[in-house]
This record gives C-alpha cells, structure tokens and sequence, in this order.
C-alpha cells in the first residue's frame, strides 16, 4: 500500500469520526457554521436525484465522501452564490434575446428552465426565486402558469403533487398514505374547472395548484418539503381536451351533482384524516360550486377558498386605496359608486365584501347593510344586472338593482357596461368578468366624466390577454391622474415629462399567503370572516400616505415577504381575539396570548422556511 493511500485512508477514516460525532449532536464540523448537520438515509445517486438533500456541484469535498459522491460530479466545488450565478447565466442568456414585458413567449422556455432545477435541487431553487422575485413571479405564476397549464400534456416531465380522481372513489383514505411526507401544512386543491380566465383545463389545472404553492414557499416561507398541490380530476367539459390523445387526465364529462360533492367530500376527509392540521386553499373552481364547497367546509375544516376570500380582501384594499388616493379620509367609503363587470366567484366574493365593509363604517346596522349595496352596479355577461331578470343567481340576488331606481337613472334590464359608465359615473370600475378588453375604448372614453377626481380602474382577469384593458389604454384615454391596479403585472407607463403611470398588481397573492401562514401559527380550526377581514385591513394600511398620493396602493412584488408577515401576523392576533388560536408546536394558546404585537411578528418571522443547505451527514436505517 502506497503512502499517499495511507493517507486517504486515514483522513477518511477521520472525516468518518467527524461524521459519527455529528450524528450524535456533540460537536458540529460543520461547512455551514453554527448549524447542526441533517441526518440522511441515503447515499450516491440516491442523494443527486433528490431535490430535498441535493446541492449538486456544491458537495464539499468531505460531503462528496462522506455520502459516496466522489466521481459522481465534476470535480470543480462550487459555492451557492457560483451555482446561481452560473444558472442565471443560462437563464439570462435567453433573455436577452426575448421581447420585453411580462407576458413574453419566450416566459414558457424560462419556466421549463425552472421547473428543471425545481426537479433537481429545490433549496436552489427557492433561492432563486426569492431572490429574482419579481422577475420569475410573473414565470411561476400569473400569467405564464397559464400557458403552463394549457400545455401542461406536452410539458409534463416530472410528477409534482397528488392526482385524485374520479377513479379513486374508495380508495382516497388509504392513498394519501402514498404522500412521502408525515406533516402537511398547506395544500391547495383545484379541479381544473376555472383555471384563471381560460376556462375549463381538467387534469392540467394542477399547474396552478404548483405555482400557488411555489408562492407559499417563496413569500410565507412554507417549508416546501410540507406542502402539496392536488388535482381532483372529476373530469373535464373541454371538448377539445376530451378528444386529445395526448391528454393526461380522464377523458370524460365531468361529474356533477352529489356524485361530485361525494368525491370532494370524500377527499377532505382523507387529508385532514392524515393530516389534522393542514389548511386546504380551494383555487379555481368554477362558480357553480366555489360557493356551496366554501359553506360546505368552512365551519368544520381549516380551508378558504382563495378566489372568493383572497380576491375579496385584495380588492377591498385596492377600494379603500383608491379612497385615500383622492385625499379622501377611508370613511368616505361607503359614499363610492362602483360598477363591477363579472359576477361569478371573484367578483361576488369582492361584493360581498365591500359591501359589509360600508355598512360597518356607517354603524354595522341592518339599515346600513340594505343601503350599502345601493353603491354597486353589477354588470355580468347579460348586462346590467336588475330585479326584472329571470333566473338570477341565487349569490348575485343581492346586487340586483331596483327596476323603478334604474329606469329613474336612466338604465334598464341589460342595459350594456358603456351605459352604465355613462350614467352611473363611477369612481371605480373593476373587471373580474375573464373578457380581455371589455373596457373598450367607449367605456374608458365614458369613464372620463366620472365624478372622481381620480378614477380608479382595476381589470383584475387574469392572464394578461384577460386583462379588461392595458394601463396604457387606461392612461392614455382616462388621463394621467387614474389609479390603475391589473390581476396580471403590466410595467409601468411612461406619461411623458417625467412622469409615471404606476400599475399596480391586485392579485390576490397578496394575501392568500399570509391567510395560510396566519391561520396555520394561530392553531385556528377555521379561517373566519374576522381573520379574513383583518388580512385585508392589513394590506390596505400597509402603503404610506406619500406612496399612496402617488397612485401607488399595492406593494411591489419584492416587498412580498414582508407584507406576508405583516399580514400573518394580523391574522394572528385576530384568532387571538376571537378566541379561536389554540398555537402551534411549543406555542401553545395560552403562550401565543403573551405575545405583544411585535413579538407576534417575530414569531412569525422565526417561522418562515429560508433557502439554506444543511450540512448532511449519513446515517443507516
Ligand atoms: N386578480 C385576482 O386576484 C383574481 C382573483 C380571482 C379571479 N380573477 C380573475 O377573474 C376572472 C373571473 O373569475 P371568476 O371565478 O369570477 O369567473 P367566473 O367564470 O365565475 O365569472 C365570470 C363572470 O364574468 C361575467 N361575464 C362574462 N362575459 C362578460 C361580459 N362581456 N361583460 C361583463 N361580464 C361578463 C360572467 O357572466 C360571470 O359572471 C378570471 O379571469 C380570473 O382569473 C382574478
Ligand atoms: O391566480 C391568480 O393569479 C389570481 C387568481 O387566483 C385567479 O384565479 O386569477
Ligand atoms: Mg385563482
């Protein structure tokens, strides 16, 4: 045996010490000061193809032998600040050569890029995105997780998440033992009914349940390996998909009625059979059932239904915004006259909420609440939506409006969204109707003689060619002093002398992972209307007064760590007062109640996920 082998051996022979003293905490040699090692069961290729414990290239060279990597990857180590430099290289590289602006074509190409290093190394991953958030939010999420979506058969490589189907009646209890993971905090469930304006996308919906989550990780700091998207696959109604050879999902109408509740039903129970304490974020279920699964859970499960709920709160702050943008004191509310184009889940969940929130603000009255809903004007695809209407959506009958009152107006049964700017002159108009340009021209043209100072505009459909208008459409015609808030992000508009015209994001990722992170530190069994409420109160005070006056009300995309905690942090202390937080983990309710504010928020803090690698260590079964 020659010296040199000697030598390995025995600093092999050492770094294996090392490696037995980590496994029992004693001392830690760690290459990540301070930090204990992670205990792993496996080794060499094992390891590599997890995205959980890989760090690819930058194995230390101790790791490399203490987990039987040596050989396996090129010899160069690299640190993570090289890694991402060196990916982002890549990534830019196709950049450079793309058109600008959020909604590019060549978006699909940088999300296949993404979700490959999501496939093999999710802590790099995640740092990425945190990092570069407002550059790959538009890429994860809206609006590229659209297309995704569309082309999801084509682009599937990896299985990410769980599939449920229609198939699986029975056997839902025993399946979700499949899941690798023991703890689950967040799931977001969709059944592909009404994937953002695109309509019915079956199986290939679970796209949207991914980028949701791929948010609760980056802006609440879920720990990825807790959470789990889910497609409950009932079928789809898409004809083309239904013909498709291609398609990965059942290829059947889909089912309705009791059967379908039977399947969700069943499915809830097996989740929160598995895992008591997840919350269950409902994403994108057509209208015709986003309102009976909501009544149907709410009271008894950890679940909110993100369309409904999340819009509702982001629209509210985005309403009372608009107020504080005009110089106008928030209790000047109720005093606004708002037309709403769409009627279905998001625009009656944004409804309903506005409209508590005035009769509030003008004494929490029975009164109060009648006459608040006097300031909406609902518009949906059969046009102004009055009392003479035939078969009205049970959920829509509030906002229907007086016939007498209309015709007094000037307006009738029906009457098309440009009369009805005309006549009411709105302080806002806001889309959640999926009709990309329906603030034509005529409309935003009627939209000058509103009787606001500043209107404010918000087409909040999503993908941007959903969009109601563009910003440049809405600045240009309306004018220069308008607020402007899109479901999809827009860049902002150049005014000329200097001046811009802000676009804000009212998506409601705003607050969907703050509700989530709240919810589940608080220990609430429930999400209530309170913890909602108070989520939204967070978001809409949350901008200063001088940002405000400028037309901005939403925060920018890179604040979006910091507004999650501000508004976990709210949600907290609601469940606090309504009683309702039994803790998490070591804080337990009575501990959680101790807490002043800003320790709540330090709690909240200390439990945001962040993207570091552990030092690893082996350690047989
Ligand atoms: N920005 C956000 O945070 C956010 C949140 C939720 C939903 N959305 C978007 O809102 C849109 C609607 O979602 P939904 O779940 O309410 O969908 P939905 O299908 O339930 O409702 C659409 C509504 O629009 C109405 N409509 C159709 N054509 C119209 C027209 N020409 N004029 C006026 N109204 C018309 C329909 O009658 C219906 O009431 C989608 O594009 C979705 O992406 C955005
Ligand atoms: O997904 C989004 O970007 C917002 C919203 O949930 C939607 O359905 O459009
Ligand atoms: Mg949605």
């Amino acid at each position: 045996m020659s010296l040199s082998s000697i030598l390995l051996k025995r600093s092999q022979l050492q770094r294996r010490i090392i490696a037995a003293v980590n496994v029992y905490g004693t001392r830690s040699f760690t290459t990540t000061e301070g930090h204990r090692p992670t205990i792993v069961h496996k080794r060499s290729l094992d390891i590599l193809h997890d995205p959980w414990f890989n760090k690819g290239t930058a194995f230390s060279m101790t790791e490399r032998d203490r987990l039987d990597l040596r050989g396996l990857l090129p010899p160069n180590v690299m640190s993570s600040e090289q890694q991402i430099e060196r990916f982002m290289a890549d990534l830019k590289r196709l950049q450079l050569s793309a058109r600008d602006g959020p909604s590019d074509p060549n978006n699909l190409a940088k999300w296949r890029i993404l979700n490959r290093l999501h496939d093999r190394n999710e802590t790099m991953y995640y740092k990425v995105l945190i990092d570069n958030i407002e550059e790959y939010a538009p890429v994860v999420y809206t609006p590229t997780v659209g297309l995704v979506c569309q082309n999801y058969s084509g682009l599937f490589r990896r299985p990410r998440g769980m599939y449920f189907s229609v198939e699986d009646r029975g056997e839902m209890m025993s399946m979700v033992y499949n899941w690798p993971a023991d703890q689950v905090d967040m799931i977001v469930v969709t059944d592909g009914s009404r994937i953002l304006g695109l309509g019915d996308l079956g199986v290939q919906g679970i796209g949207i349940a991914i980028g949701k989550l791929d948010l609760y990780v980056a802006a609440a700091g879920i720990n990825p390996q807790r959470v789990l998207p889910v497609m409950i696959d009932v079928g789809t109604n898409n004809e083309k998909l239904l013909k498709d050879p291609l398609y990965l999902g059942l290829q059947e109408y889909r089912l309705d009625g009791e059967e379908y509740l039977a399947v969700i039903d069943e499915f809830m129970e097996a989740v929160f059979t598995r895992w008591p304490n997840v919350i269950v974020q409902f994403e994108d279920f057509q209208s015709k059932w986003a309102f009976k699964l909501l009544q149907r859970y709410r009271n008894d499960y950890r679940m909110f239904n993100d369309d409904v709920q999340g819009t509702a709160g982001v629209a509210l702050a985005g309403l009372l915004g608009a107020v504080r943008a005009q110089g106008r004191p928030m209790i000047d509310f109720p005093k606004m006259k708002i037309v709403v184009a769409g009627a279905g889940s998001a625009g009656i969940g944004v409804l309903n909420a506005a409209r508590k929130t005035m009769a509030r603000m003008l004494g929490d009255t029975e009164v109060a609440f009648e006459s608040a809903k006097r300031q909406f004007w609902v518009v949906d695809a059969n046009g102004l939506l009055t009392e003479a209407r035939d078969n009205i959506d049970p959920d829509a009958r509030p906002f229907a409006r007086n016939v007498k009152e209309s015709e007094r107006q000037g307006l009738r049964e029906g009457a098309k969204l440009v009369e009805v700017v005309q006549q009411v002159k709105p302080d806002v108009l806001l889309g959640l109707s999926a009709v990309g340009g329906l603030f034509s021209k005529e409309v935003l043209e009627a939209l000058k003689s509103s009787t606001s100072t500043r209107p404010a505009i918000f087409p909040m459909s999503n993908p941007t060619k959903n969009a109601e208008c563009t910003p440049e459409e809405a600045f240009s015609i309306v004018g220069d002093s308008i607020i402007f808030g899109s479901g999809s992000p827009f860049a902002n508009v150049d005014l000329g002398n200097g001046h811009i015209g802000h676009c804000n994001q009212a998506n409601n990722m705003f607050l969907f992972p703050g509700i989530g992170l709240g919810t589940l530190l608080s220990g609430s069994r429930i999400v209530s209307d309170g913890m909602l409420q108070a989520a939204a109160e967070c978001l809409a005070s949350y901008m200063t007064e001088e940002e405000v006056l400028k037309g901005i009300i939403y925060p920018s995309i890179s604040r979006i760590r910091d507004i999650t905690k501000e508004v976990a942090a709210s949600v907290i202390k609601e469940a606090i007062e309504e009683d309702l937080a039994e803790g998490y983990r070591e804080m337990d309710g009575r501990e959680l109640r101790k807490l002043n504010e800003e320790e709540i928020k330090n709690f909240v803090m200390n439990n945001m996920w962040i993207p570091e690698y552990p030092t690893l260590v082996y350690k047989k079964d």
